[in-house]
């Protein structure tokens, strides 16, 4: 199993050195992990002037699979668009054609209190956010600044969705919630946009398929508040690029942390590039206090979704439940006065439980 390793930026060195430890241990039961490393966002710009280097785009299309730290860098923040970190990110997704984005929300029992929610809200919760990953207003041409006749500037990005492109997220997001409890919700905003009326339209057309899923449709403003008033309502969410970004890192905080949350980013063949939801913190880069859980439980996704090697993906998981029993938390999710670890030593507990 060949995979691509890009660490990225800030916190995201610090964290893949944690997954990959764990990726290495697995290779005691007889798993064989060919890994590879190269730079990507700020760390690509910084070694060969492009976020996306051609070396590693070459890497990347060679392996099976992509572990990813995060891409993000305030001081390139001058540069143009294209030669921005995040451009590395985007440009994967792209040019991989990594459409379907999977954003488990999982409430471990042990965290419950790290929630922003009151216990008995999210209790138990395990919720699936499908977000449509190449679509929408992050790709849609015509885009940019331009000056109106009056002299001033208007910015201008186009959102769009074809068919297909609804389609084949909704056939995916409806072949999960089979594969869980059956109910999938469908977040847009029909009511205003036209591209989301065409959500909307597709998605029910698809249903047909689908008899045995319950499908309800929610406005996304209405998805917002109720994913803070009755998270356990939903089961798998489908939506699009833009309104998926910002509800998963919603999502993330009814489990704790931000530094929970995984991901698994698909094409039609599961090729995947697994990476955690958050981005390179900055505030706390290279300081050894990030939590690597998010990483290390994208490398289950990657077993699981890409290798079929479910039963190793399992015991990763199982892993991560058993340290926190035991009682390791990162500052993000630790109780107030309560002793912390760091990045390294979450890693250890993990690999000592595996
Ligand atoms: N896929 C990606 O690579 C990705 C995702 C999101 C943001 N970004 C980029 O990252 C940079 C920073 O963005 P931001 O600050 O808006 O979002 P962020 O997700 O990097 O950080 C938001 C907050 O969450 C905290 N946090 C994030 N991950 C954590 C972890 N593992 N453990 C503990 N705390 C954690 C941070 O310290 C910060 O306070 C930007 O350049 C942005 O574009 C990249
Ligand atoms: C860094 C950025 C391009 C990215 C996105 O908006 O998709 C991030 O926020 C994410 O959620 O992966
Ligand atoms: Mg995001």
């Amino acid at each position: 199993m060949k995979i691509a390793v890009l660490a990225g930026d800030g916190i995201g060195p610090e964290i893949t050195a944690e997954a990959v430890r764990v990726l290495k241990a697995l290779t005691s039961d007889g798993l064989h992990f060919e890994l590879e490393e190269a730079p990507v966002g700020g760390a690509g710009y910084r070694a060969s002037g492009h976020p996306l280097p051609e070396a590693t785009l070459k890497l990347v299309k060679g392996a099976d699979a992509i572990l990813f730290g995060a891409v993000g860098d305030f001081s390139l923040d001058t540069l143009p668009r294209e030669l921005r970190p995040e451009q590395a990110i985007l440009g994967l997704r792209k040019e991989l054609n990594l459409f379907a984005n999977f954003r488990p929300a999982l409430v471990y029992p042990e965290l419950v209190h790290a929630s922003t929610l009151k216990p008995e809200v999210v209790t138990g919760l395990d919720i699936m956010i499908v977000r449509e990953l190449t679509g929408d207003i992050y790709f849609g041409q015509p885009r940019g600044i331009h000056t109106l006749p009056n002299g001033e500037r208007e910015g201008f990005d186009t959102m769009r969705y074809s068919e297909s492109e609804i389609r084949r997220v909704a056939c995916v997001a409806f072949d999960a919630a089979r594969k869980r409890n059956r109910r999938l919700c469908s977040v847009d905003k029909a009511n205003v946009l036209d591209t989301m009326q065409l959500w909307r339209e597709v998605v029910i057309e698809v249903a047909k398929d689908y008899p045995d899923v319950e499908l309800s449709h929610q406005y996304v403003d209405n998805a917002a508040m109720q994913l803070l008033k009755n998270p356990k309502q939903f089961d798998v969410i489908v939506t699009g690029n833009m309104f998926g970004d910002i509800l998963s890192d919603e999502a993330s905080m009814l489990t704790g942390s931000i530094g929970m949350l995984p991901s698994a980013s698909l094409n039609e063949r599961n090729f995947g590039l697994y990476e955690p939801i958050h981005g390179s913190a900055p505030d706390i880069a290279g300081k050894g206090v990030a939590n690597p859980l998010a990483t290390i439980l994208s490398v289950a996704m990657m077993l699981r979704y890409t290798f079929n090697q479910g039963e190793a993906a399992d015991r990763i998981e199982s892993a991560v439940k058993k340290v926190l029993a035991q009682g390791f938390r990162t500052g993000d999710i630790a109780e107030t006065g309560k002793l912390t670890v760091g990045t390294r030593e979450m890693g250890d507990a993990v690999m000592a439980a595996l």
